[in-house]
């Protein structure tokens, strides 16, 4: 089996150990051998990152752009194979590998567009005949920590604004994905990128993630996943003086209100928590539902849960794939049954289930008789698991919705105006969805959340530039 190696300063280099990345849906298939870079080639990434940071910053734009568009052009072209990479290696559907594989060149497509668009800008000063400018430079060199669970979007919305705006990248993706984080890494470099300004460090989180955070010449980081990670990032970040910018859980709340369309409250609601395998950071984990629809509600969900296939991702008819690995399918048990322990009524769902391939199955669980102090409705599963909380009316929703450490996405099914615009307004929350699933948003608006959920400035479109680049006033005295 060909060995997938790592890329520091334009080369694919020898050297360390390798680990095998295993088919979620089929623990027999072993998808491919990827490189495990130790700190000494991490070191050597990050030398190559500093040593490219000159010159690339100095780029022509229409190279930059160029060389993003063409990388764009090859993803799509490739949807198919890619998408199908995706759901081999993560588990979800190839619907939706190939969904996302089509978001990862959407993206890039936008920030080669971004390229010709920087802009600054140019004022009166205060003192007469003075002029002043204000310019945005690159940050320098960026260190992007990615998780599985979007093997292609996430290092793409990281790695695409970055470059766009002249910084150079050391990457390191999750150990459980590594396979669509080379693909895109070698798409990049055939699309013409200069050696060093792309290092691919394929490793663990202890080793090369750590030899990132420690780093002193490298300028900021971008992180996504788990809260507890998070934290440690922000602390040796500050402990560093880097930039930081962190994206990670989420208790997002569907609020569905007596005048909903039930249809599309269903729809809405099983989407947002359990496609994917409920393994988003926005899935719609708690389901806050008005009494005078409560019931129909949740006869419903369960109806449509009946209705849906779990199994091999890549098989025609699967409508939700395996659990990540085992680890993460221990975590989601562990939590179905503290949400039985704590009294919540398990009103489908919860068990392992048995396919054609050893994978890590997982029938979709939802609870109901749930309250909002329960464990299962304050910490994120990060699986199919979601719960059923009953509330009086809108402003008990509203309430119970923001009661949570954390604000990443919410949502409310309903047809009236009145509390949809009111929810609007209200929500404690980065993004807010009206009819709509929590989970599943557009590349070109800004992505992140509030509270626990997010630190810094938000990822994605415009507003990306803020962390990707540092403002510079310059003031000239015309002589
Ligand atoms: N909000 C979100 O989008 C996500 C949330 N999660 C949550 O996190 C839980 C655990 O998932 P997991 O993948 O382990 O999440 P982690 O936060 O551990 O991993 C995210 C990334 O950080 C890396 N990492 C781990 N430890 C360090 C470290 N000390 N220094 C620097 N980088 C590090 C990981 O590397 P490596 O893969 O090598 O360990 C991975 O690339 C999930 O069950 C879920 O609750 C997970 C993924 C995404
Ligand atoms: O819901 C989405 O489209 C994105 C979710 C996401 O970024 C995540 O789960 O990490």
């Amino acid at each position: 089996m060909t060995l997938h190696r790592n890329l520091i300063a334009g080369d694919w280099v020898e050297g360390g150990n390798a680990s095998d990345n295993i088919n979620p849906s089929n623990t027999n298939d072993v998808v491919g051998q990827f490189a495990m870079a130790d700190a000494a080639a991490t070191e050597q990434a990050i030398d190559a990152a500093v040593a490219a940071s000159h010159p690339w910053a100095r780029s022509p734009i229409q190279q930059r752009h160029d060389i993003l568009a063409a990388a764009s052009a090859e993803i799509m072209a490739r949807k198919d194979e890619l998408g199908r990479l995706l759901s081999r290696e993560e588990g979800k559907t190839l619907a939706e590998g190939i969904g996302e594989t089509i978001r990862a060149a959407q993206i890039f497509d936008f920030f080669a567009g971004e390229c010709l668009r920087l802009s600054g800008e140019k004022l009166a000063s205060t003192r007469p005949g003075l002029d002043v400018e204000i310019t945005r430079e690159p940050v320098g060199v960026v260190g992007i920590i990615t998780p599985w669970n979007f093997p292609i979007a996430i290092p793409a919305w990281k790695i695409a604004p970055a470059l766009c705006y002249g910084n150079t990248v050391v990457f390191k993706p999750a150990g459980l994905v590594p396979g669509c984080a080379w693909a895109l890494v070698d798409i990049l470099k055939k699309a013409g990128l200069p050696d060093g300004v792309l290092n691919l460090v394929m490793g663990s989180g202890g080793t090369v993630g750590e030899t990132i955070l420690s780093s002193t010449r490298i300028n900021a980081v971008t992180f996504t996943g788990s809260v507890s990670t998070g934290a440690h990032v922000a602390a040796k970040c500050s402990a560093t003086m880097k930039k930081y910018q962190l994206e990670m859980g989420g208790k997002n709340p569907m609020v569905v209100l007596d005048d909903a369309d039930l249809a599309t409250a269903v729809d809405v609601s099983v989407n947002g928590a359990f496609f994917s395998t409920g393994q988003r950071c926005t899935a719609s984990s708690r389901l806050i539902v008005t009494e005078g629809i409560h019931d129909k509600f949740v006869a419903a969900c369960i109806e449509k849960l009946k209705s849906l296939n779990v199994d091999d991702a890549l098989k025609d008819g699967t409508h939700i794939g395996p659990v990540v690995d085992e680890s993460q399918l221990a975590q989601d048990e562990k939590y179905i049954q503290i949400g039985k322990d704590e009294g919540a009524k398990l009103a489908w769902g919860g068990e392992r289930l048995n396919r054609e391939t050893p994978g890590f199955y997982l029938q979709p669980a939802l609870f109901t008789e749930t309250t909002n102090a329960m464990r299962i409705n304050r910490e994120e599963v990060f699986g199919p698991v979601a719960s059923v909380i009953r509330v009086k009316d809108y402003d008990e929703a509203l309430a119970v919705a923001n009661d949570t450490s954390f604000g990443l996405s919410s949502g409310i099914c309903t047809s009236s105006l009145k509390y949809a615009s009111d929810f609007k307004r209200n929500s404690e929350a980065g993004m807010v969805m009206v009819n709509l699933p929590t989970a599943g948003v557009d590349y070109h608006v800004p992505f992140g959340g509030r509270k626990g959920s997010s630190y810094g400035s938000r990822e994605q479109g415009r507003y990306a530039a803020e962390f990707y680049t540092t403002v510079k006033t310059a003031y000239t005295l015309p002589i």
